[in-house]
This record gives C-alpha cells, sequence and structure tokens, in this order.
C-alpha cells in the first residue's frame, strides 16, 4: 500500500469554516446534570413495570420538564472542540450519536489516545439490546465507526466513512465492562485504513476495519 498521505499539520478548526463551536468545558454542568438523568430515565422507562397510574403520573412529569426546556434550541451541526489527556484538540458535534457529551443516547463513550492510536472503557445497557441480554450487531459497529473514524482524526486526517466491515467474533454482553481501540493502519491518497476492536475481559468480541476518505476543505 503507498503511503502518500500526510496529516494535516494542524488540525483544521469547524469554525472558520462557519460552525459553531462550544468548549467542551463550557457545557454547563448543569447540562451535563440533565443529560446523565434523561439517560438513566430512558433505561427505567425502558425496563419499568410499573402501574399504569404510575406510568401516567410519570409521562405528564416528563411532559412538564420537556415543556420547560422547549424554547431555546440548539442548530443542528453544533460542534464540540474537546482535548485530550495529551493536549490535542478534537472536533464532533455536540450530539454525536456514540460520544456527544449532551446527546442522552451517546452510551457515552470517551476516547482517548493510548499511544498507537484511541482507546475507551464503556459499557452498554439494555437501551442497546439486540438478542436477549446482548448488545445489539448495529450499536457495535456504530461503537467501532466513531472509534475508527476519530482515530484517523487524532492522527490528522478527519473524513467520512466510505466503507465499514465489521466482524462479530463472540456475542458482547450487555452491562458489563467493554473496551474499544482503534488506529490508523495506512494511507492511499485521501484514503486512510484503520481498524479496531472492541473487547469484553480482553477478548475480542467485535472487530472491523475502514477507509475513511479524507475530507477535501476549500482554502
Ligand atoms: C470530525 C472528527 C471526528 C470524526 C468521527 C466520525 C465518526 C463517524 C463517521 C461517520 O459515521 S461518517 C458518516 C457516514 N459516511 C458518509 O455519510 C459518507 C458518504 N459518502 C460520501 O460522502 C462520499 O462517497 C465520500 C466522501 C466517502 C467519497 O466521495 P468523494 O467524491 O469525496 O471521493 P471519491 O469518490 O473521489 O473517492 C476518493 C477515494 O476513496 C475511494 N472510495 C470512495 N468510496 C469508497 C468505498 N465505498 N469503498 C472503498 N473506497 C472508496 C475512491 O475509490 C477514491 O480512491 P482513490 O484515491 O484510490 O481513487
Amino acid at each position: 500500500m503507498t503511503v502518500d498521505a500526510q496529516p494535516v499539520a494542524e488540525k483544521p478548526d469547524p469554525a472558520e469554516y462557519g460552525f459553531t463551536v462550544v468548549p467542551e468545558e463550557q457545557i454547563p454542568a448543569e447540562l451535563s446534570a440533565l443529560v446523565d438523568r434523561v439517560r438513566s430515565l430512558m433505561d427505567t422507562a425502558a425496563h419499568t413495570e410499573a402501574a399504569p397510574e404510575a406510568l401516567s403520573a410519570a409521562a405528564d412529569a416528563v411532559a412538564k420538564a420537556e415543556e420547560m426546556l422547549r424554547g431555546d434550541r440548539r442548530p443542528i451541526g453544533t460542534m464540540v472542540r474537546s482535548t485530550y489527556s495529551d493536549g490535542g484538540t478534537e472536533y464532533g458535534t455536540i450530539t454525536n450519536g456514540v460520544s456527544g457529551p449532551v446527546n442522552p443516547l451517546a452510551p457515552p463513550i470517551a476516547l482517548d489516545k493510548d499511544g498507537e492510536g484511541l482507546r475507551a472503557d464503556f459499557t452498554l445497557n439494555g437501551l442497546y439490546e439486540g438478542p436477549p441480554g446482548l448488545v445489539h450487531g448495529g450499536w457495535l459497529a456504530a461503537v467501532l465507526d466513531q472509534a475508527l473514524g476519530s482515530a484517523a482524526s487524532a492522527a490528522g486526517m478527519p473524513g467520512l466513512t466510505a466503507n465499514l466491515d465489521v466482524d462479530y467474533r463472540r456475542p458482547t454482553p450487555l452491562n458489563v465492562p467493554l473496551e474499544v481501540r482503534a488506529r490508523v493502519t495506512g494511507t492511499e491518497r485521501r484514503k486512510v485504513f484503520v481498524s479496531g476492536e472492541i473487547r469484553h475481559g480482553g477478548e475480542v468480541t467485535a472487530e472491523g476495519t475502514a477507509i475513511m476518505v479524507r475530507l477535501e476543505l476549500p482554502e
């Protein structure tokens, strides 16, 4: 494989291309607490066997809370700027479905540099269920897609996924500690080749490779 794609000297700042960028440290603690609470509520609602009266009362209470929040809505496409433990900067959408810090649907997964690429510890609860007691394969693919894309970006080559291949090696249980790792394996013109795995108890349960095509940014 030809290795001829060079990392960009400095990661492009989305603010220079018209995107709103929120520094992660400026996300209000109250918003983070709300998102955590909603995440917990989703799990509780998905699994509750409470009586109908309790369900109705809870739905009313949630509707009231929603009414309080409805006024000001952040535009889609808002970005967040975060910092890796080595001081490196990363950008992503603030509501990214896998790792967005204000998205209650995001598990969450906080990727960080580990030397060869990126890694994160995470847990997927019953909201991510596919087969009984096991994680849905689509969610495993989503986690891999994010980790692989972020690995390319962390290496200075942000892009879009053109192709993603996933092999499911073993069932991945819910509610247990999982680990995801990803790294760049090669480059060819705008293509960035990446690979990664999800492990439980040290054993690979799912692994994937992807081709990220680097963004072509206007001068
Ligand atoms: C921001 C920081 C963090 C980022 C993390 C992101 C994680 C999440 C990642 C995602 O989920 S991205 C969302 C899902 N992906 C998409 O929506 C992409 C949709 N597809 C496209 O927009 C275009 O097809 C794409 C940008 C990928 C490529 O179109 P281009 O017109 O820019 O490129 P072109 O077609 O000229 O291809 C460039 C090279 O890639 C190759 N290529 C394109 N599609 C391919 C494919 N499907 N498989 C293999 N190779 C492919 C193509 O052959 C060529 O190789 P060569 O340089 O060797 O000629």
